[in-house]
């Protein structure tokens, strides 16, 4: 099943399809049904509902949000445990397109966007193999429970990719717009961050096939003894990454895997010039940040982590997406989904 979201990006998700997708199918002998979404959420619904057993794969074109959608969908069905076996695939159609560009960076491949990255991903998926995918689960304050695969933002990042989205008319470069925008009016974020060190933490044991949160507890109790409490409570930006990739051409974590069982966790505390903040955008073009040895910036890599804002408003996104904002807290869960991807 090929789901499209014909508003996503620019609007082009249809002529992609029409132009270079449904091609590459039929070359490669794949029939496939063709779902063009209606609204937000119709993914989500299709998905919880349908007979799987009709699909050997559920390919997504358009941006992560749908595939958050598709995840999200699958997860709340009854045969969950089954379900998100079901092998899914990304192809760019929307404005960021991180997991798309993140598959295309495991192959080790130069990097490469727009048309050819739709090419490199349409061709994997011809392919066909598959990986297993890391699957996050995510707890905000009002006890909803979502799965995610690519990104926990807050500060920067996530006011860029939510103020960014009136510029959707101009594709990725409403990031770049938006960026400086809020650079323009640089803000600093307070709260508390606590997360557990991926090396306490040796092996991530996902309790069985249920995805028990074994390593949390409930939201009200202090973070366990083996966790680390960062001290800064002023941040400019605090991201946690799943996959490599931020956006087409943000290279967030280089060294992720969709497997590997890992958050890789930044964050930029207060203090942190303009000039800096761009160059280290600048330099996670080439997912070369890190070696701009800068003070402000943190990268650590955890099985589990804390978020507590203490500003009273802002914005929080899980893979791109908008969600209630306030204390939330996260633990991986290793390969327990399948990601069309070679
Ligand atoms: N037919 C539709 N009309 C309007 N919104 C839709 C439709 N189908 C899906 N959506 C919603 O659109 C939102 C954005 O989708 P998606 O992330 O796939 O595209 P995008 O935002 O352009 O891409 P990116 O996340 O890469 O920037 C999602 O929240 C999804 O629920």
């Amino acid at each position: 099943m090929v789901l499209v979201n014909p508003q996503s990006g620019r609007g082009q998700a249809m002529a992609l399809y029409n132009g270079h997708v449904q091609r590459m199918l039929t070359e490669a002998d794949i029939p496939h049904t063709l779902v063009i979404t209606e609204r937000p959420n119709h993914a989500r619904d299709l998905v919880r509902n349908a007979d799987l057993t009709q699909w050997d794969a559920l390919v997504i074109l358009s941006g992560d949000g749908l595939l958050f959608e598709v995840v999200n969908g699958l997860m709340e069905r009854q045969d969950w445990e089954k379900a998100i076996q079901t092998p899914l695939g990304i192809l760019p159609g929307g404005s960021g397109n991180a997991l798309a560009a993140s598959v295309h960076h495991y192959t080790r491949a130069s990097p490469v966007c727009g048309e050819d990255l739709l090419t490199s991903c349409g061709f994997q998926l011809c392919k066909g193999q598959t990986s297993a995918l890391d699957l996050i689960s995510i707890h905000l304050s009002s006890g909803v429970r979502l799965f995610s695969f690519l990104s926990l933002a807050w500060g920067f990042v996530a006011d860029v990719d939510i103020e960014s989205e009136q510029f959707r008319q101009i594709g990725d470069l409403r990031f770049l717009l938006g960026t400086l925008v809020r650079l323009a009016s640089l803000r600093v974020y307070q709260g508390k961050l606590a997360f557990l060190p991926a090396e306490n933490q040796p092996e991530t044991h996902s309790g069985e096939i249920k995805l028990l949160d074994h390593l949390l507890v409930p939201l009200d109790q202090p973070v366990p003894q083996d966790w680390t409490l960062v001290e800064e409570r002023e941040f400019v930006l605090v991201l946690a990454m799943f996959q490599s990739h931020l956006s087409e051409d943000l290279m967030a974590a280089p060294d992720a895997r969709s497997d590997d069982g890992t958050m890789h966790l930044f964050y930029v505390t207060a203090g942190i010039s303009r000039a800096a903040l761009l160059r280290l955008f600048r330099a996670m073009q080439s997912g070369t940040h890190l070696d701009l040895g800068c003070p402000h910036l943190v990268y650590r890599r955890a099985r589990a982590l804390r978020l507590e804002p203490l500003s009273p408003a802002g914005i929080m996104t899980v893979d791109g997406e908008r969600v209630e904002y306030g204390p939330v807290q996260a633990q991986v869960h290793r390969g327990v989904a399948r990601l069309i991807s070679s």
